[in-house]
């Protein structure tokens, strides 16, 4: 029998209710103890889903009401001392002041950072490590959920994220010193929550060291052996789990570790089955990752079985099966799809479906050969067979575009330094130009009027016209606050990605894919099946009719082809190099068509360069040559005098700086104000010579940033750019907020602007 297993499932639920619960309870509409029942049916929900779908076990302590590295700094007790005061009174309260600065009780403070993880569209909220940093286990929320499990009959299996990677992740204030030195510490509080484990009768625990497949120091893979030595008991197995990539080197530590059970990515790595099951001692579980939990296309399940049988013959019932990673990732239930075409819904597995490929594959492997699994393996083999020949896939007339890509089409007539010149001429803006990064709040109203649009029950011209109101409002509240270069507001867009794949040739879109991006906040990923092209001008009349609401300077505003691409799910047919280049001659004509149309800057959002980044650096230069070349294949069509604009959150620009300069756009703003400016020292050192604007405040949290702190920020940002090469904009664009924050920030920021103006 070989045993399948859940490494990990959403928690938000089919229709996202823990997304409205969360939010309901933060506004004041729900209590803590509704929020509670709410959560605990949610768990019980998705433990049956799994179970329904044949899992022998099921993932606990997967479930976060924020997020789950939050949820580990909870249980060591890592709190920062700016939190400390709530925490006896309110621990889920507390982790949302962690979270976002604040909560129904306890008093509003800055915020942990949040940043990606690993190079996925999730974000985390970073542990705040110094030196001395002691733990106590503080959280019991794994071992009660656990529990909670076990009464409802279901075969618990916890998963924690392991203490390196945690530690890793972490990131240290104050002093510096060699974070390795909290590990003894941190470690005891883990054998507590084993030994507690232990005691519900918990067979298996999985830990996650997703660490692992990234380059690290020799000091952090010896780190392994001693902590998973310590971490040894006879009581409970451990399940050592690594995914988003291959072992590599760390292979034989790894294997070697004093643990029962390893679980390895196949989907990212396939080439290191052979490997590890040549090494695996004799007494290990190995759990092969083989469903992809990054994509969101149905196995080829007779393949697989092909794949695993040299495994199957040498571990027999030490062999488990389950996705490469959590199904976090992915959407929950592929049944809610109503209006999806049938012959691409029937390609596609969310992660209801892709539990069910699990135990299908656990129960071929275990020689079952019944009618059912007959069946089920038919059908797969069939979808296999659909993709390969359906027409719609192909497009000659895409291919031939992009193979008459040539390096002209990637160079902007003339460098910067004339660029530049002839853009101030044109574009008259005053020392530090203040603009924002494209949304505006998204309000209720606003997605009130596209829910009803979206149901038919307000007619296209009804909802444009909405749309165009909501427009025209958020100008002259732009004009008011005096910005210097506006934005249209985004209102008409549900999503900055999805809103370009619904008008894509090449992409489908779902009702209810939804996939959590942070905290209460998810993403509904456009799915790439087939070669993209644009049909038509997606942003044009748009933006046409902004400019016209104004005399100021309207910024178009775009979303790069690199973002479209991490941020949908991609084919697994072609490499992702292929659709990106597809998305950027798209994008390149609407820049052109936005030229033309009169408008004289444009942004092209690439928040997700960096995300995209392979994790192993040996990987590096053949990603940012292709995700550089393909930006500025979309932003070189214009001319010298037109300004583009791009802009990224959530990333480390030190070892990449290079390339964000090879990008060569005329301006870049940047998420820097939750890390105190600290990300521009790599623009510094670099000497980076286009225009940058680091943003002053975080767009996160509800809080109001106060004008000293602006201003401080900008002060140090002066220190390190040249005054007149800074712009002063938020951190990212403003659609999670409400207006009243929204104007009281801006007017601050604003305020500042103008200080500093006559000071410099
Ligand atoms: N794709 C993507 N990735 C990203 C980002 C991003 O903006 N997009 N930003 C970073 C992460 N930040 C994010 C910031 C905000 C949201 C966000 O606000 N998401 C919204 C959903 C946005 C959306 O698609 N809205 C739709 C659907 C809105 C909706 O919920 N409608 C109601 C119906 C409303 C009604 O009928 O009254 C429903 O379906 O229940 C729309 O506007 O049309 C949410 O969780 O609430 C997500 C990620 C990094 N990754
Ligand atoms: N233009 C986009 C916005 O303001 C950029 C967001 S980056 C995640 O929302
Ligand atoms: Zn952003």
């Amino acid at each position: 029998m070989a045993t399948s297993h859940c490494v990990g499932f959403p928690r938000i639920g089919r229709y996202r209710e823990l997304k409205k619960a969360t939010e309901a309870y933060w506004r004041g509409d729900l209590d803590q103890s509704a929020l509670m029942a709410e959560g605990s049916r949610l768990r019980s929900m998705h433990w049956r889903m799994q179970q329904d779908a044949g899992m022998d076990w099921v993932a606990t302590g997967d479930f976060a009401w924020y997020d789950q590295m939050l949820n580990h700094s909870m249980m060591l007790g890592a709190i920062p001392q700016r939190f400390e005061d709530g925490i006896e009174d309110n621990q889920l309260d507390t982790q949302f002041r962690m979270a976002r600065g604040r909560a129904p009780s306890g008093q509003a403070t800055a915020a942990c950072e949040m940043t990606k993880w690993f190079d996925t569209n999730y974000h985390y909220i970073v542990p705040e490590l110094h030196k001395g940093q002691t733990f106590q286990l503080t959280s019991r929320a794994v071992i009660e959920e656990t529990a909670e499990a076990q009464e409802q009959g279901f075969n618990a299996k916890p998963v924690l994220i392991g203490p390196l990677t945690w530690l890793w992740l972490g990131k240290i204030k104050g002093e510096h010193f060699n974070r390795l030195e909290l590990l003894d510490d941190l470690v005891v509080v883990y054998g507590q929550v084993l030994s507690e484990l232990a005691k519900t009768s918990v067979q298996w625990v999985q830990i996650d060291e997703p660490i692992l497949v990234l380059d690290l120091p020799q000091p952090w893979l010896q780190a392994f052996e001693s902590v998973y030595n310590r971490l040894q008991t006879h009581d409970i197995k451990i399940m050592l789990a690594t995914y988003f990539g291959g072992l590599q080197e760390a292979t034989t530590t790894v294997v070697n570790l004093p643990v029962e059970g390893l679980h390895i990515d196949l989907v990212r790595a396939p080439e290191q089955l052979m490997s590890e099951l040549d090494r695996l001692p004799a007494y290990k579980t190995l759990s092969v990752g083989v469903i992809d939990g990054r994509n969101i296309w149905r196995s080829d399940l007779s393949g697989i079985l092909e794949q695993l049988k040299p495994a199957r013959e040498k571990l027999g019932e030490r062999l488990w099966v389950s996705s490469s990673c959590s199904l976090l990732h992915v959407p929950v239930d592929l049944s809610s799809e109503e209006r999806l075409d049938d012959e691409i819904k029937s390609w596609l597995a969310f992660a209801v479906e892709k539990c069910d490929e699990i135990a299908v594959l656990g129960r071929a492997l275990s020689g079952d050969n019944s009618d059912k699994i007959r069946t089920l393996f038919a059908l797969s083999d069939a979808v296999a067979c659909s993709r390969k020949t359906s027409r719609r896939v192909h497009r000659k007339e895409v291919a031939q575009k992009v193979n008459a890509i040539s390096p002209r089409l990637m160079q902007r007539h003339s460098p910067y330094a004339v660029r530049q010149k002839l853009q101030r001429e044109k574009l008259k803006l005053p020392l530090f130009p203040t603009t924002t990064i494209g949304s505006f709040p998204q309000t209720t109203e606003i997605r009130r009027q596209r829910g009803l649009y979206r149901k038919k029950q307000l007619g296209r011209q009804a909802y444009l016209e909405s749309m165009q109101q909501e427009i025209q409002a958020t100008i002259k509240r732009q004009e008011t606050l005096g910005l210097d270069v506006l934005v249209h507001g985004e209102a008409e867009r549900n999503d900055m990605v999805e809103y370009f794949g619904e008008q894509l040739e090449g992409f489908v879109f779902t009702e209810y894919g939804w996939v959590q991006s942070y905290g209460s906040r998810c993403v509904k990923p456009p799915i790439i099946y087939g070669d993209i092209c644009r049909p038509e001008p997606m942003t044009v009349s748009w933006s046409v009719f902004a400019q016209q609401q104004t005399r100021k300077i309207m910024k178009g505003m775009l979303t790069g082809p690199v973002t479209i691409l991490c941020w949908s799910f991609p084919r697994d047919d072609v490499p992702k190099r292929t659709s990106c280049e597809q998305l950027a001659l798209a994008l390149r004509k609407e820049v052109t068509d936005l030229e033309q149309a009169g408008i004289q800057v444009i942004q092209i959002d690439e928040p997700a360069i960096r995300e995209g980044l392979p994790l192993r650096k040996e990987d590096w230069p053949e990603y940012l040559d292709w995700a550089v070349n393909c930006f500025r294949l979309a932003a070189s069509g214009v001319k010298d005098d037109t300004q583009i604009h791009t802009h990224m959150c959530y990333s480390e620009f030190n070892d990449i700086i290079e390339y964000i300069a090879a990008m060569d756009a005329d301006v870049i703003t940047i998420e820097t104000s939750r890390s105190d400016m600290e990300l521009l020292d790599a623009f510094e050192e670099f000497e980076y010579p286009n225009e940058i604007g680091p943003g002053v405040y975080d767009i996160h949290s509800p809080n109001v940033p106060e004008r000293e702190w602006i201003k401080q920020l900008i002060q140090k940002a002066a220190e390190k750019i040249p005054p007149e090469r800074l712009w002063i904009n938020p951190d990212c664009g403003l659609k999670t907020r409400d207006w009243p924050e929204v104007e009281e920030a801006l007017t601050n920021m604003v305020q500042v602007a103008r200080e500093l103006r006559a000071e410099y």
